[in-house]
């Protein structure tokens, strides 16, 4: 796939494939482009070349057949701030049809902050919400953008955990990373990001 912002190119040729059940990490240089692919998996942006195949469909056509599956958690998502962590919970599951799963909301630990307003809570426990809300109704495929970054200690070690399970549950996970470490435990697959070419290169079976 190929993506320019203008005159500036960002992915150029970035190719991959990726089989269900398989976790993939995203590294790369800062401005690489690792939050443009992320969006153009979550069929946000589209690329200005080449295909993109999810669930064997092609993305830019079976929009609604895969924003059904998939679930993306922005860097820094997008919560209601007026609202508590369990409204939040509520509307998004409401709003994806679903049932607010109560044992999504234990996993992440977020029973003592389900009164706190979301603006008045720290960025750990904004993105355990995010990630609770977005596994409510069971994507197949889950992107996330730098999920343990700028997180406290606890929050952090709770969403790691959440991931490993994830990936032994057989869910498909892309996540991008600053952290490598994150990445290389986590993650089955690295695709590097060339910042530079704006090209990739994958590397397999770890
Ligand atoms: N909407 C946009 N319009 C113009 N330029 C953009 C836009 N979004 C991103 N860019 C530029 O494209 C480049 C790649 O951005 P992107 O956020 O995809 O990189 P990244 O690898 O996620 O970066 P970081 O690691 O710093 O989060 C950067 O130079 C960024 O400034």
């Amino acid at each position: 796939m190929k993506k320019s912002y203008g005159k500036k190119k960002v992915l150029d040729g970035v190719s991959f494939s990726l089989e269900k059940g398989k976790s993939l990490g995203i590294v790369g240089q800062n401005s690489a482009g690792k939050t443009t692919l992320l969006k153009i998996l979550a069929t946000i942006l589209k690329p200005d070349e080449g295909r993109l195949f999810l669930f064997e469909k092609d993305a830019l056509k079976d929009l609604s057949y895969i924003r059904k599956r998939i679930a993306f958690v922005p860097e820094f998502p997008a919560l209601l701030e007026e609202l508590t962590v369990r409204e939040n919970l509520l509307f998004f599951s409401r709003l994806r049809g679903v049932k607010m799963e109560s044992f999504i909301v234990s996993e992440f630990m977020l029973e003592p902050f389900m009164g706190t307003l979301v603006r008045n809570a720290s960025k750990g426990v904004k993105q355990r919400t995010a990630l609770a809300a977005a596994l409510f109704g069971n994507p197949e495929l889950l992107i996330l953008d730098e999920p343990t970054s700028g997180l406290d200690v606890e929050s952090a070690s709770i969403v790691r955990s959440k991931l490993k399970r994830l990936k032994e549950e057989g869910i498909t996970v892309i996540i991008s990373s600053h952290i490598r470490e994150d990445i290389e435990e986590l993650c089955d697959e690295i695709l590097v990001i060339n910042g530079e070419s704006g090209g990739s290169n994958l590397e397999r079976d770890r």
